[in-house]
């Protein structure tokens, strides 16, 4: 059983240096993303040991930040990618393309051509497809590669509806039809390696009957397609393993999500391949922000801050919780000449984006919040980048990352001329 205090299974906010953080923030200015190499590493390590025969690969949609991926690359784990730009980013870092995987899903046209050429360049890549249509597409291109398919396996999970995609008809062949497809594959020619399936995103320890069933499915489904296709290399489970968000909640119980895996496919005579990406880097980054407006609104105080929906989408779009902290708050309380202490009071902070779902959180209590107080918005490092936009020709942030210590600049803040030269240019 993972604990809180044995492993660092979680890392809280508190647990980043508040003046640490307040520096960067003065360097770099704000909104500000930082992502802490170190702790990727950690967190790469604790799935390396629930999962020792496992092959790991890191879903680059969580956060293709180049640094990420080489971070991850060096400490062996291989990359899924789930478009064309996130295939382009592994084959920087990849040696032989045996460690990427593409998992095509409704692919444009632009997507695979530039897989097949991928895979002209480096045969060893995989090509996961999840519908006929994507097989057929192929075909037409030449491509008689490593073919793995993606099955529906009809049961999802996950931390919201939005994110569940085991029992959603967008992914994957239906499971049932798996081995007559995989046969016709076959015969066609394909080298076929591997099944696949993903049940959501986000499945915390209380869904883990979910992900037995999932799991139990697919071993049936591995056995089966053995039996009829021939040997499999791979029966990849995709990725989904929740992190905790709210301060309270319990980290995943990784050992035991492990233990339920190998109970349903231990016996299945192929590798077990699981492709996490939140569980990568979810605690090892922050969001910066600076508070410019306080409002005694009519229910709540209303603080504005100069991230925004644009920047850490999350919370507009599932409702997502993230633990926000007061920094300046934090420093003053613990300076030893500060003999200022701010209570607490109920907080809206909202960014400056023209919606009323901009909104980071509503009525929390927080330390009293003062213009030009810095903020930390944590859990920031999974599918937080990844979903800024430029709505209301909003330029994207910067990104630094920390590696044994040191700070560097990885990703350089957009400016307007980044926003509208697209224009000019065509
Ligand atoms: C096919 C596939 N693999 C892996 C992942 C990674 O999911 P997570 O970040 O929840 O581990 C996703 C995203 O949900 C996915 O769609
Ligand atoms: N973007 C989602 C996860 C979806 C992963 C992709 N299938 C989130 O932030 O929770």
């Amino acid at each position: 059983m993972t604990t809180l205090e044995g492993l660092p299974a979680v890392r809280r906010l508190t647990a980043w240096e508040p003046t640490r953080l307040e520096s960067l923030a003065g360097e770099y200015e704000t909104p500000l993303y930082v992502l802490d190499l170190d702790r990727v590493r950690e967190n790469a390590r604790r799935l390396e040991s629930a999962f020792p025969d496992a092959e790991i690969l890191y879903a680059v949609k969580a956060n293709a930040l180049s640094d990420a991926l080489e971070t991850l690359h060096e400490a062996g784990i291989g990359l899924e990618c789930a478009s064309a730009g996130e295939l382009s980013r592994a084959l920087v870092v990849t040696d032989s393309g045996a460690d990427v995987h593409y998992t095509a899903v409704n692919p444009p046209a632009g997507d695979l051509d530039i897989a097949v050429e991928a895979w002209e360049a480096y045969p060893e890549l995989t090509i996961t497809a999840g519908a006929e249509d994507t097989i057929d597409r192929l075909e037409e291109r030449g491509y008689d590669g490593r073919l793995c398919l993606r099955v529906n396996p009809g049961i999802g999970a996950g931390h919201h509806e939005k994110v569940q995609t085991g029992a959603n008809a967008k992914f994957g062949v239906p499971a049932e039809r798996a081995v007559d497809v995989l046969a016709d594959a076959a015969d066609r020619g394909f080298d076929v390696v591997g099944i696949h399936a993903h049940v959501g995103s986000g499945v915390s320890s209380d869904q883990l009957d979910a992900h037995r069933e999932f799991v139990s499915r697919m071993g049936e489904l591995a056995r089966s397609v053995t039996a009829a296709v021939g040997d499999l290399e791979f029966v990849d489970i995709g990725g989904g393993f929740g992190v905790p968000y709210r301060e309270a909640d319990a980290p995943l119980d990784l050992e035991a999500v492990a233990e339920a895996t190998r109970e349903a496919v231990g016996d299945v005579d192929a590798q077990l391949t699981i492709e996490p990406g939140r569980y990568f880097v979810a605690d090892a980054g922050v969001l910066l922000t600076e508070v410019n407006t306080v409002k005694d609104a009519r229910e709540t105080t209303l603080v504005g801050v100069d991230a925004g929906m644009t920047t850490l989408l999350r919370p507009a779009m599932y409702d997502a919780y993230h633990p926000i902290r007061n920094l300046t708050a934090d420093t003053e309380a613990d300076s030893s000449d500060g003999d200022r202490s701010r209570g607490t009071t109920a907080q809206t902070i909202t960014g400056p984006i023209c919606e009323s779902g901009d909104v980071f959180c509503t009525d929390r209590e927080l330390p009293e919040s003062e213009r030009g107080d810095l903020l930390a918005i944590g859990n920031a490092g999974a599918y937080g980048y990844e979903m800024a936009n430029q709505y209301n020709s909003r330029p994207r942030p910067a990104s630094v990352v920390i590696e044994d210590g040191t700070v560097r600049l990885a990703r350089r803040r957009e400016t307007i001329d980044d926003v509208t030269s697209v224009e000019r240019e065509s």
